[in-house]
């Protein structure tokens, strides 16, 4: 109905949705001549700035006094309408998760500053005689030209330090020529027969049902459930494959850009070409270019993060969510969404089929396949006859390292046994920096950020002190600030840098590498240490979650989990399952290749059932217990939850506003409205914070509840701030 049906807009006027944090749309007059469907990119004026807007509705009874006082809508962009399947997604989200309409539906308009169709650029080619006049800067353009081949104009003048009338001066004088640059060519379309796997028979009964269950078209869901190492992307190919042949398009959505690069290796090797990425660090060029070929069609296969689910894919046939478990999906800034949840949203509305991959589905997702509202795709053992790693534990009570320490002595025997035998190690620990404190053992100082209620990390690396929550950092002082003791400070607890420093110091002939998010510079450099990694030029790998899932290293067959208990008991509804999900995803990086693999669990509570689940390799003893506990808990998906963050400049107030919203909350036997508690992160950047947590029953339909009671308790004025998250997955 969006492109066919064009017709002219009778009321002449129409509601245009802007990229600000408002949900209605404004109404504009369509100027004369124009032709306006809901879903056109246009630019509007906007106060007195002008912005890029899209045509939600037509206007069907404006108001005829007001008429006049409408301003006109400016141009319409030269791309296609955004379609019904996406405007839908877009009031969706917004609904669902009480964010601006205005601010999801700036998501689906991220192509950078250049819209329309690519302009030509102009190029120049060296072609005639040098001029007899030759200065300086001539001489420098005609050097860059020398190689007798078309350059941009404007790079071949910034290049050679030129103004543009230099060069339109050496055309003039026949020296040079003007030609138009040759336009990107559209990216070639995967080939689904270019390299076709031989697949074990477990994968090949799963490779079928993927194929089937991708060609029936429509709204279906599938967990593609696979043990570590099972080739689950081989077997998701299969899907992708059925898709492209039927000329859709496929978005897969991946956590976390340090996944892709091994990725798109394999993709072209299945189909000989690359995906077309999505994600944060395109340059604003491509992000424009692969923006355009979404929207048109030509790109067949996009691989992004969380964002690439706002994108305007002209026929999308399929999602695919990778590591669909991962808490990197669920964005905490601005509208906060889970983008697994949104994209089964998104399939459900364009009426296409999606398929979650994880070897440790949330929660959510694995009552979902019991329930038979998903169906399950499974791959019970490793590809290539490799065995699952065995897994030991190393009871810190009894065999923990001496003080100072955090290699236990049996798991270093085990890790140099392993650099002997030419195999690597990885050592996890979930922690950036150096040490997570710094104290004076004079006085007992412990240094602490002023403006958050957090300890300063130790960034030996960079030198400094930093917060992990404000980026607040200082100097590491020679002496105590409060007792003005010298040389008395010391670290406490470990880092993944400190855990460098005592791998160098055990294994003093080893290559060890550290990976963290901080230490990172650029998408290109990461893919080129862990690339270091996979061709085995590094014996010991220390690293935090960055390494831990995903990833593919053949010569890894030791993982050493440093503090298992770090992510437990800490009062996050979530804490089992996300430590159960991070140790096994890390520990099945071990023995993917050859050999068999094992993982040390350093650990206080091996009695704990997280721990015991891991070393049983039961993962159904997991699953039916933390289920048990979230039925019994009312918790998601037995219930819903939503919380409500309230911040200030000043402790009171923020309180008192956080009590008397919570006074106000409308009564309902089926929801509980819990707090107002101090939030375990009581102050970051200066501001206080108070959180209350709504509990309610599944069936219950939480967001409308949260709008109706907002829009009738007291606003947030001043400096307070209001912040609503539905479905949290961080409850600090
Ligand atoms: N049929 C096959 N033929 C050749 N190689 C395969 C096949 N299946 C899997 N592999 C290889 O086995 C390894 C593991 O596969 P893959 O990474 O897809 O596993 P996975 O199930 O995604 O694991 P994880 O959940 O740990 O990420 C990869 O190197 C992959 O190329
Ligand atoms: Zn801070």
């Amino acid at each position: 109905m969006d492109e066919a049906a064009r017709t002219k807009t009778p009321s002449g006027v129409v509601d245009v949705l802007v990229p600000v944090a408002l949900n209605q749309a404004y109404s504009y007059r369509v100027p004369r001549g124009l032709d306006l469907q809901p879903g056109d990119v246009v630019s509007v004026p906007l106060g007195a700035r002008e912005v890029i807007g899209v045509v939600w509705a037509e206007n069907e009874n404006p108001d005829p006094r007001l008429h006049n006082r409408l301003k006109e809508v400016g141009e319409k962009f030269d791309v296609p309408p955004l379609k019904q399947e996406l405007r839908s997604l877009v009031d969706w989200v917004a609904n669902y998760t009480l964010s601006a309409r205005g601010m999801v539906m700036k998501m689906t308009l991220r192509m950078g500053e250049h819209l329309g169709p690519e302009r030509v650029r102009m190029g120049v080619r060296l072609v005639g005689e040098v001029p007899k006049r030759m200065t300086s800067a001539r001489a420098r353009l005609i050097e860059i030209l020398s190689d007798g081949l078309l350059h941009a104009k404007s790079e071949a003048a910034k290049e050679a330090g030129v103004s543009g009338g230099v060069i339109d001066g050496l055309v003039d004088e026949g020296t040079l020529a003007i030609e138009a640059m040759p336009r990107a060519l559209p990216p070639p379309a995967p080939d689904p027969t270019f390299a076709e796997p031989d697949f074990s028979d477990d994968q090949a009964v799963a490779a079928e049902a993927m194929r089937t269950f991708a060609a029936k078209g429509d709204f279906h869901a599938a967990l593609l459930d696979g043990v570590t190492g099972s080739g689950k992307t081989e077997v998701y190919f299969e899907a992708v494959a059925e898709v492209i042949k039927r000329g859709e398009q496929v978005l897969i959505l991946m956590p976390e850009i340090a996944l892709t690069g091994q990725f798109l290796e394999r993709f072209s090797k299945r189909f000989g070409v690359r995906p077309l990425e999505w994600h944060s660090e395109l340059t604003p060029r491509t992000r424009a270019r692969n923006w355009a070929s979404i929207a048109n069609g030509e790109a067949h296969v996009i691989v992004g993060a969380r964002s690439a689910l706002f994108l305007p894919y002209a026929k999308l046939g399929l999602i695919i969510v990778d590591e669909e478990h991962d808490q990197a999906y669920k964005q905490d800034e601005g509208a906060h969404y889970h983008a697994r949840d949104m994209a089964v949203v998104r399939a459900s509305i364009a009426r296409i089929p999606i398929v979650l991959a994880s070897a440790t589905p949330s929660v959510e997702s694995e009552v979902n396949a019991r329930k038979g509202r998903y169906q399950r795709i499974a791959l019970p053992s490793r590809f290539g006859g490799q065995h699952m790693p065995h897994i030991e534990v190393i009871d810190l009570r009894r065999e923990g390292p001496m003080r100072g320490r955090f290699i236990a002595p049996r798991l270093a025997e085990k890790i140099q046994i392993a650099i002997e035998r030419k195999e690597q190690a990885l050592l996890f620990l979930n922690r950036r920096g150096y040490a997570p404190l710094t104290l004076c053992r004079g006085c007992g100082h412990r240094f602490a950020c002023t403006i958050c209620d957090a300890w300063l990390v130790d960034h030996r690396f960079r030198q400094r002190l930093v917060c992990h929550h404000c980026g607040f950092s200082m100097h590491r002082p020679q002496q105590c600030p409060h007792c003005q003791a010298e040389e008395s400070l010391v670290a406490v607890g470990p880092g993944v840098e400190r855990l460098q420093e005592e791998a160098a110091s055990l294994f003093p002939d080893a290559r060890t590498m550290v990976l963290s998010s901080d230490l990172i510079t650029s998408i290109d450099a990461m893919r080129t240490e862990l690339a270091e990694i996979a061709e085995g030029r590094v014996d010991v790998i220390i690293g935090t979650q960055l390494v831990a899932k995903g990833h593919n290293f053949p010569r890894l067959n030791l993982v050493g989990v440093i503090d298992a208990d770090l992510g437990l008991g800490n009062g996050d509804p979530r804490a089992a399952e996300r430590t159960y999900q991070m140790l096994n995803q890390v520990i099945g990086r071990a023995g993917r290749e050859q050999g068999r693999g094992v993982g040390y669990l350093q650990t206080h509570q091996p009695e704990h059932p997280v721990m015991k689940a891991l070393i049983a390799n039961d993962r159904e003893a997991f699953y039916a217990s933390e289920i048990e506990a979230r039925e019994r808990a009312g918790y998601p998906p037995f219930g819903r939850l939503a919380s409500l963050i309230i911040s200030g400049g000043d402790r009171p107030t923020t309180e008192g506003y956080a009590r008397k919203l919570a006074a106000v909350a409308p009564i309902d036997e089926r929801i509980m409205v819990l707090g107002p508690a101090e939030a375990p992160l009581a102050v970051i950047k200066g501001r206080y914070r108070f959180r209350l947590l709504v509990k309610s029953a599944r069936n219950v339909d939480l967001s409308h509840y949260l709008r109706d009671w907002l829009a009738h308790g007291p606003k947030a004025t001043g400096n307070l701030k209001l912040e609503v998250d539905v479905d949290p997955q961080s409850f600090l």
